[in-house]
This record gives C-alpha cells, sequence and structure tokens, in this order.
C-alpha cells in the first residue's frame, strides 16, 4: 500500500516545504490540478528535478485532447499522470498510448462515475489503474465512504482512493486495502505535516 501526498491550493513554496517535511513518508508526489493550473509545466519539472527517486503524479483531470495534454506531463517528469473516466473512449485510448511510449501510467479518475458500465469500458479499454475519489466539493456533503470500493467488485484494477481521508476515516479506508491511499488537507493543511505523514504511513499494510 502506497501513500501519495496531494499538493492542491497551495504556493510554489508551500509545496516544496511540505514536501520536504514529509518525504520519508510518502511513496508518491501529486501535484495538484488548481497547483498546475497556477503555475503549470516547470512546477512538475522542478520537482522531478528535487525529487528523483519519489514517483511523480500530476493530477492533470485530463478529459479532451488526450494525447497533447498527456505529453505535457510525461515529458515533464511525471511518471503517472489523470483522464477522467467519463472522457471519450477515444482520450482516454490516446493517453494510454502515450503512456505507453514515455513508460509512463495513466490513472482514470472515476470522480462521480456510478455506472457499472463506465467501469466496464474502462476495463474493455485495458486500463489497469483506477482511482475512487469524492471531490473537494462533494465532501460537503459527504466524506469518503467504503461503499463506493462496491463500484468495483469483480474487476482486478489497481485502485487508488482519494476525497477527505483523515486520521478519523484511515482504518476503515485501509481495512479494504487499496493500492494507494491518497490524502491531501488532513496532511499539508496539519500544524506538523511529517508527523502526521509519519502516522499515516504506519497505517498502511504491505
Ligand atoms: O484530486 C484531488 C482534488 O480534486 C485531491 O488530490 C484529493 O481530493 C485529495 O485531497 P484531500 O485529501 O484534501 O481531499
Amino acid at each position: 500500500m502506497k501513500l501519495q501526498l496531494a499538493l492542491d491550493r497551495l504556493t510554489w513554496d508551500e509545496c516544496f516545504n511540505v514536501v520536504g517535511q514529509t518525504q520519508d513518508s510518502i511513496d508518491i508526489i501529486e501535484i495538484g490540478t488548481g497547483v498546475i493550473k497556477e503555475y503549470g509545466m516547470p512546477i512538475v519539472r522542478e520537482m522531478r528535478k528535487q525529487y528523483p527517486d519519489h514517483t511523480i503524479l500530476s493530477d492533470m483531470k485530463i478529459c479532451d485532447a488526450g494525447g497533447h495534454e498527456a505529453k505535457q506531463a510525461f515529458s515533464s517528469g511525471s511518471d503517472v499522470t489523470t483522464v477522467m473516466a467519463f472522457s471519450s473512449h477515444l482520450t482516454i485510448q490516446d493517453c494510454l498510448e502515450v503512456a505507453r511510449e514515455y513508460d509512463g501510467r495513466m490513472m482514470i479518475d472515476l470522480l462521480e462515475v456510478n455506472e457499472r458500465s463506465t467501469i466496464q469500458k474502462l476495463a474493455d479499454l485495458d486500463v489497469d489503474l483506477v482511482s475512487l475519489h469524492i471531490g473537494k466539493d462533494k465532501q460537503t456533503e459527504n466524506g469518503f465512504s467504503s461503499n463506493l470500493f462496491d463500484l468495483l467488485e469483480g474487476y482486478s484494477f489497481e485502485v487508488a482512493v482519494a476525497g477527505g481521508i483523515n486520521e478519523q476515516t484511515i482504518d476503515d479506508v485501509v481495512s479494504h486495502h487499496p493500492d494507494i491511499i491518497i490524502v491531501g488537507s488532513a496532511i499539508t493543511k496539519a500544524d506538523n505535516p511529517a508527523e502526521v505523514a509519519k502516522r499515516f504511513k504506519e497505517k498502511l499494510v504491505s
């Protein structure tokens, strides 16, 4: 089980500061969508330069022009980038093809997906990594619910989970044995991110 730190709603300096404090506890550095919108590919390149041994995920949340945007992410040093599950199968296919060219991976974001037919579409496209995700706005109504895992019942994807996961909910999430647990605010907004990230890491089982 891997810990992915999501860098969202932070300045450039805050991103590097929190990664600097938590680097020993995290496996994957996620450069969040809003951070990419603010700073573009230069922040991905700088993160790659400073953290050559960490996996870097750019949360591009691609939904169209998949080949071009995936290329932007991988050519800047990302190991993984994201495409929305509701996108056209052509967009997802193009992303997967670019990922193969760069020896990278696509994570397919299941934000707002409730239909098993969408999951079957992903399986038919030979997708291998998906993320169950409750969006930031939706979190004001409902936090991460274990029921989300039901959507993937019977499929063998590698699974990441995200959406307001905190120290109160981590045990429940871990009990479903996802491959990657994505934590943002619970670490980045903590008084002592290093300590909190260490506690999260200790909860993850291999
Ligand atoms: O993709 C995201 C937002 O769209 C975040 O990475 C994800 O929600 C994790 O952050 P948090 O733990 O703060 O919810």
